[in-house]
């Protein structure tokens, strides 16, 4: 398979040490700094550089546009306009509203992987880096049921769990899961070591709940800047947010209200069980076929509907009819609920369901 990234960092060269590695791929790439092609082709995670991104795509049959989330959407245009018909093209970008919004091609699929690290740049590229990893996916109708189902079944070789996800969803709920942790964590390491050193006129030392809750402060500006401001208004309802919830708990430490206090930590504990046990959701994979007509975008609408209503398709298959016409998607789904779940929903989009 020939893929081409855009963007040779810790992700771009990620996917592309997973690709080489995993897939037996042929990856070329293209990045605008000077120097990171050849550490890329050097450190293993491109077979080639190329000299311009059109020359990068040429041929390609997927493309992993791996930059900064400002510079997406013109980066997108670009690829697409140098692509054949064959090609799917996505993004990593850890913001997703601001990219689907700007191109409506039917080659293109919005993704994200959960994935990463607080370094940056192609010498902390790890092949392994997207194993077990949600890897969220946003389609819109538009995009083509073939591509999307190359896209799944690639990030499946990658290691990597594919999750369908609409944009608006996926970027308020990173604002909690990602975002705001983000900026708790410089928050918590300028109060450190400002605050603390004006009173003691000496650094603190840190203890590990301090290290936990702060290795991600002062994250890549590079990537950093953009991903705030892209998801600026999810981001100031998290943190107005936050600062309600400590003026409860500080409206507790004023009334020193003992059973307050416990109640409210004890909620926590509850909430980061329920937090953990939804991670590690499993069971046994359900092949369920579906009969559907050969329509843009219904395997797109179909991905999205499971997705919205919390359903994970494990893999899925096209399989289409001679008369081309219709066709079959067969959608694996772990767990029986799940499952159940996704048959009703399948119904009542109107396409005949079936267990194999
Ligand atoms: N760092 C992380 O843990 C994660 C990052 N992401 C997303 O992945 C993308 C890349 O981030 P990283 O690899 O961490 O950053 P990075 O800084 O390691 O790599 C970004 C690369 O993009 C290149 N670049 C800059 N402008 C470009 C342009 N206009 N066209 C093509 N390439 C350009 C840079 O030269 C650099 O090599 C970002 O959109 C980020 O939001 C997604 C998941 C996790
Ligand atoms: O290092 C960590 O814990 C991260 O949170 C990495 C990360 C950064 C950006 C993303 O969009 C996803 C993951």
């Amino acid at each position: 398979m020939r893929i081409s990234i855009i963007g040779v960092g810790l992700i771009g060269g990620s996917v592309g040490l997973a690709a080489r590695e995993r897939l037996g791929a042929d990856v070329t790439g293209w990045d605008p700094s000077p120097g990171v092609l050849d550490a890329a082709c050097g450190l293993g995670a491109l077979d080639r550089g190329a000299a311009s991104l059109e020359e990068a795509v040429d041929g390609a049959e997927a493309v992993f546009v791996a930059a900064p989330v400002g510079a997406l959407p013109a980066t997108i245009a670009r690829v697409l306009a140098a692509i054949c018909d064959d090609c799917v093209v996505t993004d990593v970008g850890s913001t997703k509203r601001s990219v689907v919004a700007a191109t409506s091609d039917p080659r293109f699929v919005g993704g994200h992987p959960l994935a990463g690290a607080e370094t940056a740049g192609v010498e902390h590229a790890r092949a392994d880096l997207f194993q077990d990893a949600t890897w969220y996916l946003t389609p819109t109708g538009s995009a083509t049921g073939t591509l999307l189902e190359r896209l799944h079944r690639l990030l499946r070789t990658l290691g990597a769990k594919p999750t369908v996800i609409d944009a608006a969803t996926h970027d308020t709920m990173l604002a909690a899961v990602s975002h705001l942790p983000h900026v708790t964590a410089n928050v918590l390491v300028a109060q450190a070591a400002r605050a603390l050193e004006e009173e003691s006129e000496q650094l603190p030392a840190t203890g590990p709940s301090f290290r936990d809750a702060t290795r991600v402060a002062g994250a890549n500006s590079g990537i950093w800047t953009d991903i705030y401001l892209a998801n600026r208004d999810a981001l100031i309802e998290r943190i107005d947010d936050t600062v309600r919830r400590l003026e409860e708990f500080r409206a507790l430490l004023v009334a020193a209200d003992a059973d307050g206090v416990t109640a409210w930590n004890e909620a926590a504990r509850e909430d980061r069980r329920r937090l953990l046990e939804a991670q590690l959701a499993g069971g046994t994979v359900h092949e369920l076929r579906i009969s559907v007509p050969d329509e843009p975008g219904v395997i797109a609408r179909l991905a999205l509907e499971l997705g919205r209503a919390g359903v994970n398709i494990n893999d899925m298959a096209l399989y289409p009819a001679p008369s081309r016409a219709e066709g079959v998607v067969a959608l694996w789904i772990a767990g029986d609920e799940p499952a159940r779940r996704a048959e009703q929903l399948v119904e009542e989009l109107g396409f005949p369901v079936a267990r194999a």
